[in-house]
């Protein structure tokens, strides 16, 4: 261990040794949990040193005080008292899996070859393609989006990061989907995980797995979506909603390609290319200290900017033309195109939901319609109308609910769910329904927005 450790410096109080980590480059930290106050304290640790071998000690020996001081950011967990030897180990075992790559592969670490244990059972259907054909094309003829056609075929063959940045509904997704059947990878799984769309402390279970008794409800061990992405492209949408401390994990999985499902003392190694995305500006959130900047840095190496549909416009029409093809043959309408007024409308109406927007109004068309060609009169009043709220048409519960008697159970007092929606209704539309925009204003991400809007309906079935 003195080999391992040289200058070992000893704190007896929290606030002066988190000060000074900022300022050192620390490898190894050996917290008793009871001095510094508990998990939430050990947190501020593991994210201040992303890098470090972190050793919780405690007085209290229970598996599940030690699960959750590793949930808290702790790589393993010693009971008070303790000799000498076992820190040792576990601090050495600890460095082993910090080598650089070769190096681990040599070890005898468990590996993803190793042999699942009996009692694994099958990862959780997180979203996934595979090769082409199972997601749809990218269309786009306008010349940014054949500048990103241009990207994508140069970014495929490569392993790094890529960035992809856009509006929500800009085809982020399908964009990520495109550099993985251009790439090598085609052949193994494309693994999308939605960070927006799971509860903030389940994110890290969903990319890195757990072992059974991790925590209350893990009965069974579940590899993540980085183990399922092996060989092939893990896609993290969303990627600002995770918390600062995921993220320095997030970050280690990228520097060393292993990581440890959760309650888990192995280590895994895998080779999942990794794609994320966000419709977030990353650069103020890391001003705003919610996104780390080494990790930023660490993701940022193949950037894709998706420009919104009004600043394209070229691609309207193709887009609106696929989707009338698309969603004619679905519904059995007959559909072959747009007349001209219709179709002048459309291509100069400004899609504040972009792509998906542009997509959810086709196909609300086509169900509501028939006929050969779709008439102006045909399209739905938000476009016909540049004045009305341009999220109307994609917002029906929203008026379902309005045109409902509120519910408050205790009397007058209005459910906090209630509050936060007329809040949020009426940022959007203050807005005009800009969803970017009422975000931005409320300070809060746009994907808050889309998900209270899912609960909204769920509440309103
Ligand atoms: N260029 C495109 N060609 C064909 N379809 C597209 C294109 N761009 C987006 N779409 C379609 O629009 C919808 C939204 O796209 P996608 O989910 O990729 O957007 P996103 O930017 O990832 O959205 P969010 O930020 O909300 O997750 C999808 O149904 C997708 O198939």
């Amino acid at each position: 261990m003195s080999a391992a450790c040289t200058d070992p410096i000893l704190y007896t109080d929290s606030a002066s040794c988190l000060q000074d980590l900022a300022d050192k480059t620390t490898d190894i930290l050996i917290i008793d949990l009871e001095t510094i106050g508990g998990d939430d304290a050990l947190e501020a640790y593991a994210v201040r040193c992303p890098r470090a071998v972190i050793i919780a000690v405690s007085a209290q020996g229970s598996v599940s005080r030690a699960v959750s001081a590793m949930r808290a950011g702790a790589h393993d967990f010693l009971t008070k008292p303790f000799s000498l030897d076992a820190l040792s180990s576990k601090i050495m075992f600890q460095l082993e899996q910090r080598r650089p790559v070769q190096t681990v592969a040599a070890l005898p670490v468990p590996h993803h070859a190793e042999p699942a244990p009996v009692d694994t059972i099958p990862a959780r259907p997180v979203r996934t393609a595979d090769t082409a054909g199972h997601q749809a094309r990218l269309i786009g003829v306008s010349a940014k989006m054949r500048d990103i056609h241009d990207q994508i075929a140069r970014m495929a063959p490569s392993q790094a990061p890529v960035f992809i940045t856009g509006e929500s509904g800009t085809g982020k997704e399908l964009c990520a989907n495109a550099v993985h059947t251009q790439s090598e990878r085609r052949h193994n799984r494309f693994v999308t995980l939605n960070c927006a769309a799971i509860p903030r402390d389940l994110i890290e279970s969903e990319i890195f797995g757990y072992v059974r008794g991790a925590f209350t409800g893990a009965t069974d061990n579940r590899a993540g979506a980085a183990e399922q992405a092996d060989g092939g492209t893990l896609f993290l949408d969303e990627i600002g909603e995770m918390d600062l401390l995921l993220q320095s994990k997030l970050l280690r999985f990228l520097q060393t390609g292993t990581f440890q499902r959760l309650g888990d003392t192995n280590t895994r190694k895998v080779d999942a290319r990794i794609i994320c995305a966000t419709n977030r500006n990353p650069v103020a959130e890391i001003s705003a200290g919610r996104f780390r900047e080494d990790l930023y840095y660490r993701l940022h190496v193949l950037p894709i900017h998706l420009p919104p549909l009004r600043e394209r416009r070229d691609d309207i029409l193709p887009l609106a033309e696929t989707f009338l093809d698309r969603y004619s043959n679905e519904e059995r309408r007959s559909f072959k195109g747009f007349d001209a007024d219709a179709e002048a409308r459309i291509v100069s109406y400004s899609w504040p939901g972009n792509v998906r927007q542009l997509e959810n109004t086709i196909r609300q068309m086509v169900v509501m319609n028939d006929g050969v060609a779709v008439t102006y009169d045909m399209l739905p009043l938000v476009i016909r109308d540049q004045t009305a709220r341009p999220n109307a048409i994609i917002d029906l519960s929203r008026e379902r609910s309005r045109s409902a008697p509120p519910s408050r159970p205790f009397g007058t007092i209005e459910p906090l769910w209630a509050q936060e929606r007329r809040i949020i209704e009426d940022a959007l539309d203050a807005f005009d329904g800009n969803i970017a925009m009422a975000a931005a204003a409320l300070e809060i991400s746009p994907s808050t927005i889309y998900r209270k809007r899912q609960s909204w309906s769920a509440r309103a079935l």
